[in-house]
């Protein structure tokens, strides 16, 4: 038997279907404004995607026909919560969204892929295991709540295996090995279910979108103004919604108010078209903080416009401004044909322009377009296993860099027992937030610095002294090779990678650990552990907090 590399436990024989995570380039659209960081390709990355039909002699070659319907057992969950079934007797693998493990439905072939298909639920025939009723009347479309009738426990199950999955076939590390139990934590459930969202986002649609089965039925309404949730794969398509369960019960009370009133004609209001790119609303943002003394809920209720005419937006803020936990009505002024919720203005119309949250016994400060994680609940949660992962003396001699640091939260968690925490994140507004963050909380030993850490420089290390702990929290497409190839040579003791994207995630542990033999590179970290942590329950997202540390 082969011997185990140092670097870490490694698999010798990897599911090929598993491995499909790529990089390719595509232009840079954001430029890096401070010295440290230099143009390269930018990374991207691809769903893990599904193992090749099987070439045995009962199926040579066999592909399904787009548009072909196939009845269908759904195995398990695979990344974004996709149901994962095989055609009998082929172990043809297509994937469906919505189904889940253990339903029997009928599925029409939508899409063919290289090696896998993607099909439409069509017709359920037997439900699924762990069945539950979704208390959300709009879960079956809406595209945020995908497994609300999958029983809790089950969701947790499924988005353990998942990580399990990943950490085995994208990473590399071997469930054979006698460490990798060890390893592997099992993940942290959420256990507040419902309404544990501070921050959500609605979007005012010419045209209400209703959904091809309820067709027909009474709420066939399809040219009336709508506010709601973006139909899923649709920009132009919105579910009228009056209330989400995953936002705080003062944000759902204050959508109800305007949705009862935004359409009245005596506000003259018109929603923005996507197509004609006329109108006037483009998206309500609501945020819920706390007021730190008190520990009253704070509201923060956006506007996007894609004009600043306060005048039209009077009623309807007087309206709102009623409600107690409101403090704070903001206009951001998006004059672009896109449809972001950034405006190029920022107006004050009722209130302050921030409201607080508390964290680890912190308080921030939240601009309508801060980053700031979106379950303060479980953030809590996550933030002490990044505390516990850190493992730091205390005694103030330590340095830590937080990449990817948003408005520094995670940084300034452990200020206060470090000697300096250095910060790098690519948005601007967050950099001042975490400034102010800092001296809010009169930490005076955290340096952040903008600027793109897909294209750092050689020179990226002059900016700080040797780290001891690194902490890395990317987005999704996870670290640019450029950054891993920079880690590779730093060796800083420990790397606490916290992760929203268990896919990218594991490949970038598999280099940090098994090294990236096509450029010369070892790999010079162990994969200590692996802890999952849920999040967004009901949703298919997973975060990770990995410890590595120097071999
Ligand atoms: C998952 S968030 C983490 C934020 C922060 N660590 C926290 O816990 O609040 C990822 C952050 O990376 C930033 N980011 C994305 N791409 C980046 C890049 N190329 N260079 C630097 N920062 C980037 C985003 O703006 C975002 O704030």
């Amino acid at each position: 038997m082969a011997a185990a590399p140092a670097g870490g436990v490694r698999l010798l024989h990897p599911r090929p279907w598993l491995r499909n995570l790529g990089r390719r380039a595509r232009p840079l659209s954001i430029l890096a404004a401070s010295s440290p960081i230099q143009h390269s390709e930018e990374l991207t990355t691809t769903a893990a995607s599904p193992k090749p039909p099987n070439k045995d002699k009962n199926s040579p070659s066999y592909y399904p026909k787009r548009g072909q319907t196939l009845e269908l057992v759904c195995e398990s969950l695979a990344f974004k919560g996709k149901g994962l079934c095989k055609v009998a007797d082929t172990g043809f693998v297509v994937m469906c969204d919505r189904a889940l493990p253990g339903e029997k439905f009928i599925g029409r072939v939508t899409r063919k892929k290289d090696n896998y298909a993607e099909v439409k639920k069509l017709k359920t025939i037997t439900p699924h295991w762990d069945n539950v009723e979704a208390p959300c009347e709009f879960a079956s479309h809406c595209g945020g709540c995908k497994t609300q009738n999958l029983l809790y426990e089950a969701q947790v199950r499924a988005k353990e295996e998942q990580v399990r999955e990943l950490i085995v076939h994208v990473g590399k590390f071997s469930d054979k090995n006698s460490e990798y139990d060890g390893i592997m934590k099992p993940i942290v459930p959420c256990d507040i279910q419902f309404h544990y969202r501070n921050k959500m986002e609605f979007s005012f649609g010419t045209k209400k979108w209703v959904p091809a089965e309820l067709l027909g039925q009474e709420c066939d309404e399809t040219n009336e103004y709508a506010l709601g949730l973006h139909a899923p794969g649709f920009y132009d398509k919105v579910l009228n919604i009056n209330r989400c369960l995953l936002q705080s019960d003062p944000a759902n009370k204050v959508l109800a108010a305007i949705q009862d009133s935004w359409r009245h004609s005596e506000f003259s209001l018109s929603p923005y078209d996507v197509h004609s790119h006329r109108g006037f609303l483009k998206h309500l943002m609501l945020r819920t903080g706390r007021n730190i003394e008190t520990g009253q809920p704070e509201l923060m209720v956006n506007f996007v416009t894609s004009s600043y005419q306060p005048e039209l937006l009077k009623p309807l803020v007087e309206k709102i401004a009623a409600f107690p936990d409101v403090v704070s009505v903001m206009n951001n002024v998006n004059t672009s044909v896109g449809n972001t919720s950034v405006g190029e203005e920022e107006y004050t119309l009722f209130g302050k322009s921030t409201i607080m949250e508390s964290l680890r016994g912190l308080k921030f400060q939240i601009s309508a377009n801060s980053f700031f994680q979106t379950n303060t609940h479980q953030a809590e949660i996550l933030y002490k296993l990044i505390e516990d992962c850190a493992c730091l003396k205390g005694d103030g001699s330590e340095i830590v860099l937080d990449l990817f640091c948003g408005t520094g939260t995670i940084g300034l968690t452990l200020a206060k027992r470090v000697r300096h925490v250095y910060g790098f994140e690519i948005v601007d507004q967050a950099i001042s937030d975490a400034c102010r963050n800092a001296n809010l909380n009169g930490i005076s030993n955290a340096t952040f610095v903008q600027g793109d850490l897909n294209k750092i420089g050689e020179n990226f290390g002059e900016y700080f002294p040797k780290p001891d702990l690194v902490i890395t929290d990317p987005n999704r497409p996870g670290m640019h090779i450029k950054l891993i190839k920079f880690l590779l040579k730093l060796k800083a003791a420990r790397i606490i990678y916290v992760s929203c994207n268990p896919a990218t995630c594991a490949r970038d542990l598999d280099y940090l650990c098994h090294g990236l033999p096509e450029q010369n590179m070892k790999g010079c970290y162990k994969l200590k552990s692996v802890q999952p942590v849920d999040m967004f329950p009901h949703t298919p997202h997973i975060e990770c907090v990995c410890l590595l540390e120097l071999c």
